[in-house]
C-alpha cells in the first residue's frame, strides 16, 4: 500500500509515503528493507548501497523524511514499526544506566566508541568525524578493549537505506548519556557512512599533553573543550584489565575484564570533576598504582590550563550543559561533504503502522497509530473518504481508538513529556479509503490540510494468510490480496533473503489460490518462496499500470 502525504506533518508508512506537493520519489519506511535491497549483487554489510542511498534520500526530501521518521521513532520512542530486534536491542540494552556485575557499563561503551570514530576529524581539510570509519579501524591499538569489538559487534544487521550506522553510533550517545541522569543532547540525523578507514587520532595515554591539545585541536576543540570533553566522556565506565594490566588488576568474574571506575560512580554526573578537585579522587588516569603517572593522561588534560576549567564544571549545572554542548558538537562532528538535518524533536503528531488489509470476516480493515505530543488523554477520532473520492457515501467513515497507551522512555521523561499512541483497527466500507485524518478535541489534524492519502489499494500483502511453510527447506507461502474488479496481467515478488548477506533472487510470479476464498472484493494470489528471513516488494499490473507494495517483510507473518 503506498500512502502519499503533503505538507509538513510527519507520517509514516508501512510502506510508502510522498509528498503531494513536490514530485518526490516514493520510499518505505520499513526498517526490514534494508541498506542493499536494491542491487542484484551481494554485499558485505551494505555499505556501497547504503551510501548511495543516503545521498539519494536526501536532498530528494523535504521535512519530514523517512529518515527523520525512523531516527525520530528510535530517539524518542525507543521503536520504530518494522525495527529489526538488533536496533530494538540497541536501546534496551542501555539498560537504564545499570553496569553489570565487573562494572562494565554499555552507556560508557557507547560514548567511547562514539568518540573514537570522530577522532578521525581533521579540522584542517575537514575530513573525517563520526562516520563509521571506526568498523574499518578496530584493529589499531589506539581502538583496543573498553567494549569496542562488542560496541561493532552489536552493528552487524542494524541499519536501513535510510539510517546509516554513523547516526546509530551518535544517537547511542544521546540515549546513553540521559539515561545516566545526563543532559539531554539535542539530536541530529543524516550523517554517511565512510567505506574506508580514516587516518589515526585518537589520543593514548603514555602522550604528552601537548599531543593531546594538537589532536583535540584537529578534532576542532580547544584546549578548554579538550578538558571538558574528556571530563564528560569519563564521567562513564572506566579502565579495563586486560587492556591495562599495569594499572588495574584481573578480576575474579572468569571471561569479564575487570574494570575500575573513573569516579566509582555508575551515572553521568560531576563526581569525576569533584572527586579530581578535592583529591578524593581513584581515577586511574589521574594517578595510577604507587603515584605512578605514566598513564596520567587525565591528570595533564585536566590540569593542563591550572585546574581553571574544571572549577568551573565544579557546578554541577554547568557541567551538565558543557557537555550537552560538547558532547552535541562531538556527534555533529563529520566530514565537510555531510549535511546534518536540523534538530530532531518530537513531532506533535506521528501517524505509523498504516496497514490496509483485506479481513477474514469479508471487511476491508484500515490499520493505524497515530502518536500525538499530548501528556492528557483526547478525545481522537479518525475520519476518511471514499477511495477517489472527496466524500463519505456511505454515511459511517469515522472510527475511535480501539485502545491508547502511554509513551514513556528515558529521554521522553527527561523532556518531561509522555505522548499518546492511539491505535485504530477499523472496517471500512468497500468504497476503500481516499484520505484520512483526524478530529482532537473537535480540532481538525490533517496533515497540512491536504490528509493522509492512500495511494492504492489494489495490491496488498496478506500477512494474515500468508504462513511459515514446516518440513523440508525452509519457505514461506506469501499471499497478495488484489482487487477483483479487474484481472491483473502479472502478480509478482522480488524477494530479499537476508543474513549477514542480502541477496536478490529473480522474481518469483504469484497465481490465483482457489483455496483461499474471496474477501472484502479481493482474489488472493499465492507462491511458495524459499528462504528464512525475506524482505520483498510486491507487484501487480493491472490494465497496463503497475501497483506496488514495497518492502514488505516475512517478520510481518505470524
Ligand atoms: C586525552 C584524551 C583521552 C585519553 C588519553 C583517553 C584514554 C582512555 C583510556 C586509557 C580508557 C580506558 C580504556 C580501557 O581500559 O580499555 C578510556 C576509557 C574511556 N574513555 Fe577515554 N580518553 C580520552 C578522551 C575521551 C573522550 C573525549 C571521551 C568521550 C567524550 C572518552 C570516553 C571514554 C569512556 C566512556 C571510557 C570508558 C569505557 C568503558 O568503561 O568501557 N575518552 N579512555
Amino acid at each position: 500500500m503506498l500512502v502519499a502525504m503533503s505538507g509538513r506533518v510527519l507520517i509514516r508508512v508501512g510502506s510508502a509515503y510522498k509528498s503531494g506537493c513536490i514530485p518526490l520519489p516514493i520510499f518505505s519506511l520499513d526498517f526490514f528493507s534494508f541498506t542493499m535491497r536494491t542491487s542484484p549483487f551481494v554485499f558485505k554489510f551494505g555499505v556501497l548501497i547504503h551510501l548511495v542511498f543516503a545521498r539519494l534520500v536526501r536532498g530528494d526530501y523535504h521535512w519530514p523524511s523517512p529518515l527523520i521518521d525512523q531516527l525520530e521513532g528510535l530517539l524518542y520512542e525507543g521503536k520504530q514499526e518494522g525495527l529489526p530486534d538488533r536496533a530494538v536491542d540497541f536501546v534496551a540494552q542501555l539498560n537504564g544506566c545499570i553496569p553489570r556485575d565487573n562494572n562494565e557499563s554499555i552507556a560508557a561503551e557507547w560514548i567511547r566508541f562514539a568518540y573514537h570514530d570522530m577522532a578521525t576529524h581533521n579540522v584542517d581539510d575537514g575530513t573525517g568525524g563520526l562516520d563509521n570509519s571506526i568498523s574499518s579501524e578496530l584493529d589499531r591499538a589506539e581502538n583496543v578493549g573498553g567494549g569496542m569489538q562488542r560496541a561493532r559487534f552489536d552493528f552487524i544487521d542494524f541499519p536501513n537505506k535510510y539510517v546509516s550506522y554513523s547516526d546509530v553510533i551518535a544517537m547511542g550517545v544521546v540515549l546513553a548519556t540521559v539515561e545516566c541522569g545526563g543532559p539531554i543532547i539535542a539530536y541530529r540525523g543524516g550523517r554517511i557512512d565512510a567505506m574506508f578507514a580514516g587516518p589515526p587520532g585518537v589520543p593514548t595515554p603514555e602522550q604528552p599533553v601537548e599531543d593531546f591539545i594538537e589532536t583535540f585541536r584537529k578534532q576542532g576543540f580547544t584546549q578548554e573543550e579538550m578538558i571538558g570533553l574528556v571530563a564528560c566522556g569519563h564521567t562513564l565506565g572506566g579502565v579495563h584489565n586486560p587492556d591495562f594490566e599495569t594499572l588495574v588488576p584481573p578480576g575474579d568474574i572468569p571471561f569479564e575484564d575487570n574494570i575500575e571506575l573513573f569516579d566509582g560512580t555508575p551515572q553521568f554526573d560531576n563526581a569525576i570533576v569533584t572527586q579530581y578537585l578535592n583529591g578524593s579522587t581513584n581515577n586511574l588516569l589521574v594517578a595510577g598504582p604507587n603515584g605512578n603517572e605514566t598513564l596520567s593522561s587525565d591528570l595533564r588534560v585536566f590540569s593542563s590550563d591550572g585546574n581553571v576549567t574544571m572549577q568551573s564544571l565544579a557546578s554541577p549545572q554547568n557541567f551538565a550543559a558543557t557537555c550537552a554542548t560538547l558532547l552535541g558538537r562531538m556527534i555533529d562532528t563529520v566530514p565537510r561533504n555531510v549535511t546534518l538535518t536540523d534538530f530532531i524533536n518530537p513531532l506533535p503528531v506521528k501517524v505509523a503502522g498504516v496497514q490496509l488489509a483485506a479481513g477474514a470476516d469479508g471487511n476491508l480493515v484500515l490499520n493505524l497509530t497515530m502518536r500525538l505530543l499530548s501528556n492528557t488523554a483526547r478525545q481522537v477520532t479518525l475520519h476518511w473518504t471514499d477511495r477517489d473520492s472527496t466524500v463519505c457515501s456511505s454515511g459511517f467513515c469515522s472510527a475511535t481508538p480501539i485502545n491508547s497507551t502511554l509513551i514513556k522512555t528515558p529521554l521522553l521523561g527527561a523532556l518531561e513529556l509522555a505522548p499518546i499512541k492511539y491505535t485504530f483497527s477499523t472496517p471500512i466500507a468497500n468504497t476503500s479509503i481516499g484520505t484520512f485524518w483526524f478530529e482532537i478535541d473537535g480540532r481538525i489534524e490533517n496533515n497540512g490540510g491536504s490528509g493522509y492519502a492512500i495511494e492504492q489499494d489494489r495490491v496488498l500483502f496478506s500477512p494474515d494468510r500468508s504462513s511459515f511453510v514446516f518440513g523440508g527447506v525452509q519457505a514461506f507461502k506469501i499471499v497478495a490480496a488484489v482487487r477483483n474488479d479487474s484481472i491483473p496481467s502479472v502478480v509478482y515478488i522480488n524477494t530479499y533473503q537476508r543474513s549477514v548477506t542480502v541477496v536478490r533472487s529473480p522474481s518469483i510470479n504469484l497465481t490465483l489460490d482457489a483455496s483461499i476464498p474471496s474477501a472484502a472484493g479481493y482474489d488472493f494470489y499465492s507462491a511458495q518462496v524459499p528462504g528464512s528471513d525475506l524482505s520483498f516488494d510486491l507487484f501487480a499490473e493491472i490494465d497496463g499500470k503497475t501497483y506496488e507494495e514495497e518492502f514488505r517483510d516475512t517478520h510481518f507473518i505470524a
